[in-house]
């Protein structure tokens, strides 16, 4: 490849988009032969605008799939019975097959708890403990979204195979880095994770054929912490000014990072796209389990 050109950029949209049309098609035949239409519940409670953005765009892609979208939007002062209470009742729905509770939830609110009143079975976010458990021992798991967006991307780009690759990622949350570092370690990579505390963080990246970048800081990766050639998926979304104008931003210097990066997601346009197309997908597996019907 010439390098001088920089590396190749990652079409996240359009895979997305891909997956959007496998899952439209999957849908139209389960509905042809079961009756049954998959349905998600989406619940945003308050009223922060960005969750209300994309919770209207989730809205609007399910339905474009062909699923049930069923939309619950709460005011910001609702309590944690309240929110326990409709929890309850979308787990007791036979016409609800994935439940996704937008976070962050507002102080006042125990997330973790409303976390783990979400049915496993339903829980198509892949935060449940017993989906992280089932994740962590190779039990067939609902898998986080984004996580498992990055890991698609990263096996078209590398061909399937992603055995005996140094992967690096960096940040260990346990709706991003750490289910990732599981997706990785489970294709046989030799995973390290980098966090707030590591000492030797660029060096580290320096290492990796596989970069997975999830932190929330503009531009920390720089150039330099990229080994060339390896192959760069950038998390992070950050609302930034520039030029006196609302941009989004990932946690990659893009620009001085896709000169040496063999290859690397852009942001917008990478993981996010993968990770709604991923929701729909997870909405699908759930009703498949559910029905005890395949969806492949
Ligand atoms: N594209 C998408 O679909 C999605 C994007 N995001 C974005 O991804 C980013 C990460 O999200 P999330 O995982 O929820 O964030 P969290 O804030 O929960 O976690 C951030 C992680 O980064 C680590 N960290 C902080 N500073 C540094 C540093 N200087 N060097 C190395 N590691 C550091 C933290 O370490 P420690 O644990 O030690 O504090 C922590 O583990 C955000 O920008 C978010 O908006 C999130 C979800 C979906
Ligand atoms: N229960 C829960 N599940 C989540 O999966 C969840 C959540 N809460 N809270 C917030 C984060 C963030 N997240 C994104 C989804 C799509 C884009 C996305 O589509 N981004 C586009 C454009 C973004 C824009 O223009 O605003 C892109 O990167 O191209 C980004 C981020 C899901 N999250």
């Amino acid at each position: 490849m010439d390098r001088g050109a920089g590396g190749a950029i990652i079409d996240g949209r359009m895979f997305a988009a891909g997956l959007l049309d496998d899952v439209a098609v999957k849908v139209a035949r389960l509905k042809t032969a079961t009756g049954a239409v998959p349905g998600l519940a989406v619940v945003l409670v308050g009223s922060d605008p960005a969750s209300a953005v994309y919770v209207g765009s989730k809205h609007r892609q399910t339905a474009a799939a062909g699923m049930n979208s069923f939309k619950h939007e709460l005011a910001s002062d609702t309590t944690q019975d309240e929110l326990m209470a409709l929890i309850g009742r979308l787990n007791g729905d036979p016409a609800v097959h994935g439940i996704l509770v937008q976070l962050p939830l507002p102080p006042h609110l125990d997330a973790s708890a409303v976390i783990q009143g979400i049915d496993p079975d339903k829980d198509v976010d892949g935060f449940h403990v017993s989906n992280a458990g089932r994740l962590s021992t190779g039990q067939p798991a609902l898998v986080p979204c984004t996580p498992l967006g990055c890991l698609m991307l990263l096996k078209h780009r590398l061909g399937g195979d992603l055995s005996g690759l140094n992967a690096v990622v960096v940040g260990k949350s346990n709706i991003v880095g750490k289910p990732m570092a599981q997706l990785l370690l489970s294709e046989n990579c030799t995973v390290t994770i980098a966090h707030s505390r590591t000492r030797n963080t660029p060096e580290l990246c320096r290492a990796a054929d596989i970069l997975v970048v999830a932190v929330g800081r503009p531009g920390l990766v720089r150039g330099d912490w990229i080994k060339p050639g390896a192959t760069v998926i950038d998390v992070g979304i950050n609302r930034v000014e520039i030029d006196s104008k609302p941009r989004i931003v990932g946690d990659v210097a893009f620009e001085e990072a896709r000169h040496v990066a063999g290859a690397i997601t852009p942001v917008p346009g990478g993981v996010g796209p993968m990770t709604i197309a991923c929701l729909l997908s997870n909405t699908l597996t759930a009703f498949g389990r559910q029905h005890s019907v395949p969806v492949d």
